[in-house]
């Protein structure tokens, strides 16, 4: 027997199937259906599908918090590369869907669960990052059909004109990442999370990198952009930042320590933490796991120019929570030597010697790829891909240990 959560943008009706009465969310019908079969099932009808069957492995479920602008497309970037094969929007679908799809990974963007337009949020006086301009009700249940192996028709949050286009259908990936603002605000949503990243960028880096992208890429005024990072802040205090709390892994990007009273934003501090104790997953460390190092590798094997690279790793806390820290301020001259630092670094669950610097090297034209954003951004994309092996090998494993028994 399968247990099916169904959306769709017309009534269903099944022979096979008994189904609860239908509920409506934006305009889609909420139906579970309990399907007396073993096999799989697809009913294909308008615009919606159903596509559910029982024992199947289950789909993995990467959360990713972050303010806007603070890298999250650029690191998904990064870890669907490790994966192979290129990321595209549903094909033949919304020119302006978020979501991106590939053979291993499907990336949906939290934006997509707004449930007030633009339009709303301004009569309504909430910012995007206010839990009531969100739909968390269907967030929840449309993660969990899809960690369940069942098709959605999920909503788009179009950003081009500020409105909630007709839904895409979503089917099961392997490895589902869902960005956004709020993965790990609601509790039924963070508790189906198997692994969760939060992008800490702090309020000098993100003025920076903003004025980068909105003031040359988007001709944006600075006071615009200054006003618009201030009428996020109360909302981003409270909601989105106390979620940092509750991720396995945070990448903090802090301004440099090695200028004295640097304000350009371009030198950066990054720090990895790590959770200890979460299932899967085995914090990195440099040279001597559990000890405390403070490391300078510029010499003979890495080429550093003013301001040079510093390294630190060592034991922290983290909101009550034990942790692993690696950290690294300052950017590299050259991006082949890499592989220097990444022979000191011990769990970081590459297939092959200098994967990392080979990862590192194929995005060179990434924001980041001179720093430790982007080492530490795909590192963590190589540990997403141990963590998804780990949990696939123990599904397969688990039926012949039963059989042994
Ligand atoms: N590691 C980095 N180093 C320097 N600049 C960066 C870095 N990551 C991102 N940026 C800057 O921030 C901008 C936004 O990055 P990106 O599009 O990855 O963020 P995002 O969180 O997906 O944004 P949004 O949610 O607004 O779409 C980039 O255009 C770039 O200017
Ligand atoms: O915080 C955001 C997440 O990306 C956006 O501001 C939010 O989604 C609203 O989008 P737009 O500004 O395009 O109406």
């Amino acid at each position: 027997m399968a247990i099916c959560t169904v959306y769709t943008t017309h009534s269903l009706k099944s022979t096979s199937s008994v189904s609860t009465p239908t509920k409506t969310h934006l305009g889609f019908h909420q139906r579970q259906v309990i399907f007396y079969s073993t096999s799989k099932k697809t009913d294909r009808r308008g615009s919606s599908e159903i596509s559910c069957s029982a024992g199947e492995a289950k789909t993995v479920v990467i959360g990713l918090a972050a303010d806007s602008g603070c890298g999250k497309s650029t690191f998904m970037r990064r870890l669907t590369s490790v994966f192979g094969g290129a990321a595209e929007p549903p094909k033949g679908g919304n020119p302006d869907s978020n979501t991106l799809i590939s053979d291993t990974t499907t990336v949906i963007c939290l934006d997509d669960y707004h449930s007030l337009d633009r339009t709303g949020r301004k009569k309504n006086g909430v910012t995007a990052l206010d839990p009531r301009a969100n739909n968390f009700d269907l967030m929840y249940e449309q993660v969990k059909s899809l960690k369940d192996g069942i098709a959605v028709e999920k909503p788009i949050y179009n950003h081009v004109s500020g409105l909630l286009d007709p839904p895409e259908l979503i089917q099961p990936p392997k490895i589902l990442v869902i960005e956004g603002l709020h993965p790990m605000f609601d509790p039924r949503v963070r508790d189906l999370l198997d692994f969760s990243i939060y992008l800490d960028i702090s309020d000098e880096v993100k003025f920076a990198w903003k004025i980068q992208r909105d003031m040359a890429e988007r001709g944006h005024s600075l006071e615009s952009i200054k006003a618009s990072i201030e009428a996020r802040k109360p909302d981003f205090d409270a909601y989105i930042d106390p979620q940092k709390q509750y991720a396995d892994a945070v990448i903090e990007v802090l301004p440099t320590q090695l200028i004295p009273d640097d304000n350009e934003g371009k030198v950066l501090r990054v720090r990895l933490i790590m959770k200890e104790g979460v299932k899967y997953f085995s914090p990195v460390y440099l040279f001597d796991e559990g000890s405390t190092i403070s490391w300078i590798p510029c010499g003979r094997k890495l080429t550093c120019s003013y301001p040079g690279i510093k390294f630190f790793y060592g034991p922290d806390a983290y909101f009550g929570n034990e942790v692993s820290v690696l950290e690294m301020d300052g950017p590299f001259d050259r991006l082949d030597e890499l592989i220097y630092v990444e022979s000191h670094l011990s769990n970081i669950s590459t297939k092959f010697y200098g994967e990392v610097t080979q990862q590192m090297l194929k995005h060179a034209d990434f924001p980041g790829s001179n720093n430790g954003t982007g080492l530490f951004q795909t590192i963590t994309g190589l540990k997403i891909r141990d963590l998804y092996e780990q949990i696939v090998a123990s599904k397969t494993s688990a039926p012949l240990e039963a059989t042994k028994a």
